[in-house]
């Protein structure tokens, strides 16, 4: 088992802060969830601990290797954009080909909802199809530690929940972090849930205590 620690993070955009002193830890079979309002730093604080993001201050270290920058992370640490980040122009059959080397991984290429996409190009990709080629390219990469910003978004109902399941099967050998907006679909796979909060975070025990932070209102629950 491998454990993913994040530490003393901060950040601030011209004098304000986003991120104060962050501490969080994810171990392989672990999915965390992180909750926040619009704007609360949870895509600054993914990609802080990604290395795509300078950060005023942070330790993060995957197993015993300490990530500075995304080289650093390369195969430990993989993290999913909130916006597309497919190549435009290229079949989808070839970027799975491109990204998938083992055998194991291979066999998502017969995939229900892979296999009508194959012999497409990115670009004839609706937002949803392009999002889940995306999330399986990134949930089947070499890393132990992947790092998922909205997935959701723009999937439907019956593809979030797939996906959900899909996710709690590989947790045995990978450590998650998933944000999403609909927090039904970060409650439901998630083994712990952190909320971001005026640039802290805090771990809640009960669904009730989104309502007191200020997530939810109390006709939510
Ligand atoms: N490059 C930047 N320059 C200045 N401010 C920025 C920059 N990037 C993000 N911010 C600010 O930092 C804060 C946190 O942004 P971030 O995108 O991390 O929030 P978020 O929780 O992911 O939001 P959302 O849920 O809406 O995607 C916001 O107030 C945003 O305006």
């Amino acid at each position: 088992m491998k454990t993913l620690h994040i530490d003393s993070v901060r950040k601030s955009y011209q004098n304000k802060v986003i991120l104060s002193d962050i501490y969080l830890a994810c171990k392989t079979g672990e999915i965390v969830g992180l909750l926040g309002r619009n704007g609360s730093g949870k895509s600054t604080l993914l990609k802080i601990i990604f290395g795509s993001e300078r950060a005023d201050n942070k330790f993060v270290r995957a197993g015993d290797r300490i990530i500075r920058n995304i080289t650093d992370g390369r195969n430990l640490v993989n993290y999913l954009p909130q916006d597309n980040f497919l190549p435009r122009g290229v079949r989808i059959r070839t970027l799975f080909e491109l990204f998938l080397t083992s055998k194991m991984n291979r066999h998502i290429l017969e995939h229900e909802y892979v296999q009508p996409l194959l012999n497409k190009k990115n670009d004839e990709l609706s937002g949803g199809e392009k999002r889940i080629v995306e999330i399986l390219l990134l949930i089947h990469s070499n890393a132990d530690f992947i790092l998922l910003d909205e997935p959701f978004n723009g999937l439907s109902p019956k593809l979030c929940d797939y996906i959900c399941e899909y996710i709690k099967q590989l947790a045995p050998t990978k450590g998650f972090i998933i944000s999403d907006h609909d927090y039904t679909n970060i409650i439901n796979p998630s083994d712990r849930i952190v909320v971001l909060k005026d640039g802290y975070l805090r771990e809640i025990k009960d669904k009730a205590e989104l309502v007191e932070l200020g997530y939810l209102l109390e006709s939510h629950l």
